[in-house]
């Protein structure tokens, strides 16, 4: 069973343009919608939606709180979720013409104490896998994911940015940077698959098993004791890119769940992240059919 950790959630707004930003006027949208987001919830949400056991932790407040609370409610998402008295945060992603502007908040302040609280809830589900997604809001350290890491007997997933990355001390089962984080994070050569490869493989002396670096329209590597292996995005049609690396790292979590190999996992990461980025925003997809959609994910050693 999975426990995800979102310690800064986020409300996502996807606005879509027909015509290219520009300044001083009014920007008249085509579509607009809100998604339950942050990096842990997305991934309970794919998990569930892929019938894995799955309960969503993290911090909430506020009206955006209450959005996120009955979301993952109407979708059978289980939650364990901490109060805190600020407001949760609301992310835009504004899609004009082919371009994509990302604009995230940095959330409500919180008090070292909610790590606490949140252990707490952590540990009474009693999880195999814990994963702990996303940014830290103002308050927090570093620390506070190295806590969940070494607070139980549990193996944890961590899905940060590079410069949090670098500070983390616990030993964790996998890390899911992308390849700026991957970057950020080691300092190496990160322009070509094989030099994200030798980083990833130089960053798993830094205390993870396994790194599973996702690299956009270049697909995605994941090294572990098993090897190096490399698989190819698939050629779609993309909408947005929000939620990609989620959906990477809950299509490799569902397999490993049901008992898959390596190999298996990423095949069925990358076929996860190609339905999500057909999709504007961060909604779920249709995922009934994801066993026989990573059939056609190639990967190969390299
Ligand atoms: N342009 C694309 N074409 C095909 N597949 C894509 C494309 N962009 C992303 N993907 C798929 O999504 C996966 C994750 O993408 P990416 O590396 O952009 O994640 P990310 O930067 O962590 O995203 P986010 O932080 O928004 O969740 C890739 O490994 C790939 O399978
Ligand atoms: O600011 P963070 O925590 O790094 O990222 C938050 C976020 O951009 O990541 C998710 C997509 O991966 C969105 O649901 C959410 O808004």
């Amino acid at each position: 069973m999975i426990v995800t950790v979102t310690y800064n959630p986020a409300v996502d707004q996807t606005i879509q343009f027909d015509e290219q930003m520009a300044p001083d006027r009014v920007m008249r949208a085509e579509d607009a919608q809100f998604d339950a987001g942050g990096k842990g919830i997305n991934a309970a949400q794919l998990l569930t939606a892929m019938d894995r056991p799955c309960v969503a932790t993290g911090l909430l407040g506020g009206f955006t709180g209450t959005f996120i609370r009955e979301t993952l409610q109407d979708d059978g998402v289980e939650t364990a979720f901490v109060d805190v008295d600020g407001t949760t945060r609301l992310n835009t992603t504004a899609i004009a013409a082919a371009e994509e502007y990302k604009l995230n908040q940095a959330g409500p302040t919180v008090g070292e104490s909610v790590v606490d609280s949140l252990l707490e809830q952590v540990r009474a589900q009693s999880p195999d896998r814990v994963l702990v997604g996303g940014s830290l809001p103002p308050g927090l350290s570093p620390d506070a994911i190295d806590r969940i890491a070494a607070g139980g007997d549990w193996e944890t997933i961590v899905d940060t940015g590079g410069d949090i990355l670098r500070e983390l001390d616990a030993q964790y089962g996998l890390c899911k940077p992308n390849r700026a984080e991957l970057g950020d994070a080691t300092g190496a050569d990160v322009s070509t698959v094989e030099g994200c490869a030798d980083a990833a493989e130089a960053f798993r002396e830094r205390g993870f098993d396994r790194v599973l670096a996702s690299l956009g329209a270049d697909g995605a590597v994941l090294v572990g004791d098993a090897g190096r292996l490399y698989a190819e995005a698939l050629d779609i049609d993309v909408v947005d890119t929000v939620g990609a690396g989620d959906a990477l790292l809950s299509g490799v979590l569902s397999a490993w769940e049901a008992g898959a190999d390596d190999e298996t996992a990423l095949q069925t990461g990358v076929a996860v992240s190609s339905q999500v980025v057909q999709r504007a925003g961060t909604a779920v997809p249709d995922l009934s059919d994801i066993e026989t959609l990573r059939d056609n994910v190639t990967v190969r050693r390299l």
